[in-house]
């Protein structure tokens, strides 16, 4: 299928009003864009004030305007916006006057994670997605039965490689341990609320695990992916399908235990759990083993047996081998001129600066995005012309 022409950028001039305060220089700075029988009315801030800017859609043949959900952390309102509609169901929105590690964003409205999620709501819904540049491994999520040791791998790879990786915080209903503290080991949330927030669809993913329940949020993938860290994610093998499932293309590892007498001792050793969940959690651990080993969900099994064996293979398997701990990858930014006009040739969009005197050009080549939403798309080449 080819691509969609450009569109028509329409600085609509009465901006509005629902009651919302609107700051006076983000005012009328929606744009228009038409795709089939929709028009995608992006901009202005008139619904979540200052946080991201608004998204709304027009449906030309019932003449009727509504708000989708929208997915995503999307970008802070700005002076003014380009777009150009994309092939795969994306619109590229290019800000004016940003800083470079907010100028460049995708709206998904027609991608299979879209179309996944409006089924899963049973609503209109879109998607932000972060432009940067370059690639970025791959997220990496790790599962096994509760006490196998991820935790203490997890632990042991962010601190011989603290630049390069970064856990993704997940939310759960359970109660803190006396050593755990919020923010940093879980989001402790209150159900009702976590309920709400995956209702909204705030989760990438989440499970009743042992009987509390356990999520993902995009937003916490998104810290880390926006620190130009690869993230981890430790979570159960529920959640590790819904990932699979997912657009997120990650690497899927499974940690077993070398005995189930081995995995009780050091439930009971770990002395975090009253003996009715260290039951729970070894009831469930069978269940979990054989679907970790035969659903196909795991690309790669580890056996943790001997801790520093372990952790030794994981690195192997990571291509951490011989790689020099202090060095990170680090993703840039996208510098833009602050005033710029944008047009489009095939997959080159060309930024340039406005005014008369020497004028600077940005290319961005989107030939090879990759990623998407939950999550930021990648592979933007960029080329920096001075004239
Ligand atoms: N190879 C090993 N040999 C012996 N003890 C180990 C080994 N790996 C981890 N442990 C110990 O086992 C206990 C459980 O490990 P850890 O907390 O990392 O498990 P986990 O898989 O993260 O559990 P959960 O899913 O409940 O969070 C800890 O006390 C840890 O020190
Ligand atoms: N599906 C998810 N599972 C998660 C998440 N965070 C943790 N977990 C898993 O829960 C169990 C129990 O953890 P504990 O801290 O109570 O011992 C463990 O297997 C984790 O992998 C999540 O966000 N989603």
């Amino acid at each position: 299928m080819g691509e969609a022409p450009a569109f028509v950028v329409d600085h609509l001039e009465n901006g509005h009003s629902n009651g919302v305060v609107v700051k006076p220089e983000y005012k009328n700075t929606e744009i228009s864009v038409d795709l089939g029988d929709r028009t995608f009315l992006i901009g202005g801030n008139h619904e979540r004030n200052n946080f991201s800017i608004c998204v709304q859609i027009h449906d030309k043949n019932s003449d009727n305007r509504f708000s989708p959900v929208v997915l995503g952390t999307g970008p802070k309102p700005s002076k003014g916006y380009s777009a150009f509609v994309l092939k795969q169901g994306r619109i590229l929105v290019i800000k004016k006057g940003s800083t470079p590690n907010d100028s460049i964003w995708f709206l998904e409205v027609d991608t299979s994670y879209v179309r996944e999620q409006r089924k899963l709501l049973g609503r209109e819904v879109v998607a932000w997605s972060k432009g940067v540049k370059g690639n970025a491994e791959k997220p990496i999520v790790i599962s096994g039965p509760s006490g196998v040791g991820k935790g203490t791998l997890i632990s042991m790879l962010m601190k011989e490689f603290p630049s390069t990786f970064g856990f993704s915080v997940s939310h759960t209903t359970r109660s803190p341990r006396s050593m755990e503290r919020d923010r940093i080991h879980y989001h402790f949330a209150d159900k009702s609320v976590m309920e709400k927030d995956i209702k909204e669809g705030k989760f990438l993913e989440f499970a009743s695990v042992h009987g509390n329940l356990y999520g993902t949020s995009i937003e916490s993938v998104e810290v880390v992916t926006d620190s130009g860290k690869r993230c981890i994610l430790d979570i159960d093998v529920q959640g590790a399908r819904s990932v699979r499932a997912s657009s997120l293309d990650a690497t899927f590892i499974f940690v077993c235990p070398p005995s189930m007498k081995e995995l009780e001792d050091r439930l009971r050793a770990r002395g975090t759990e009253t003996e009715e969940q260290i039951q729970k959690r070894l009831r469930n651990a069978e269940a979990e083993i054989k679907e970790g080993r035969s659903s196909g969900i795991f690309g790669l099994i580890l056996y943790n047996d001997n801790l520093e064996e372990c952790y030794k293979k994981l690195k192997t398997i990571l291509g951490l081998d011989g790689v020099d701990p202090v060095n990170g990858v680090e993703i840039e930014g996208i510098d833009l001129p602050t005033e710029h006009t944008v047009s489009k040739l095939e997959e080159k969009i060309i930024v340039q600066e406005a005014g008369d005197a020497q004028r600077s050009k940005v290319v961005l080549d989107l030939s090879s995005l990759n990623g998407g939403a939950p999550g930021r798309t990648r592979g933007i080449l960029v080329d920096a012309i001075v004239l």
